[in-house]
């Protein structure tokens, strides 16, 4: 827990893919060194899934994640620490949709709707993708002040298309760092 307790905090909800390299290790680094921040609280990570690259096909499977922070950083500050973060895990920038170390997404941040060069919030592709909605959908918050995302996230994991090339990886590769376990 590295919250301060005087400063207000607000969740955040991030989506984590990893498709080159010891992606499962390279998962769990990223939360890691998340939490190491002393801003930053891993609050609740999904399973871990498995999925068939969208976009750009040429490439190998990702793993695909999600987690819940709670943050008394601003979400353009939280942006900046997750891109620090994936250049640290050696992310290199080359083909758009192509293969990654780690890729992080900020999806939505409790209250906030922004539209900036830099960031927009909530994630605009988010919805489209069932490799960020069924791990979402492990992890969203019974809370009333979540209430709008959960419907939102809800209602299009019900109309997505899509959901045939993902399959359960491991449980938990936060808390345990428990193995493989998907089939
Ligand atoms: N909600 C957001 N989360 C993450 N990045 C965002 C967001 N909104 C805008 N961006 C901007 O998008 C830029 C490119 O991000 P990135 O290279 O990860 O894209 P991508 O993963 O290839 O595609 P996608 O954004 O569709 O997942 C970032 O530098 C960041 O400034
Ligand atoms: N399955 C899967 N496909 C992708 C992913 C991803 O995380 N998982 N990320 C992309 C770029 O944002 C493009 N395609």
């Amino acid at each position: 827990m590295n919250i301060h307790s005087t400063s207000e905090a607000s969740e955040a909800y991030i989506a984590l893919g990893a498709n080159l390299g010891d992606r499962q290790g390279t998962l769990r680094e990223a939360l890691r060194r998340l939490e190491y921040h002393e801003e930053i609280e891993v609050v609740r990570t999904s399973r871990v899934y498995e999925t068939e690259p969208v976009g750009y096909l040429d490439q190998p499977q990702f793993l695909n994640m999600a987690a819940v922070l709670r943050t008394t950083l601003a979400p353009e500050d939280l942006l900046h620490v997750m891109l620090d973060t994936e250049n640290q895990l050696g992310r290199v920038r080359d083909v758009q949709y192509g293969p990654r170390t780690v890729d992080l997404d900020l999806l939505w941040v409790e209250g906030l709707t922004l539209d900036t060069p830099d960031l927009t919030l909530p994630h605009p592709r988010m919805l489209e993708r069932a490799f960020v909605l069924l791990p979402l959908s492990d992890i969203l918050s019974q809370n009333e002040e979540s209430s709008g995302f959960r419907r939102l996230i809800t209602t299009a994991l019900q109309d997505i298309d899509g959901k045939a090339g993902i399959r359960l990886w491991t449980t938990n590769v936060w808390e345990d760092g428990s193995e493989r376990s998907g089939s």
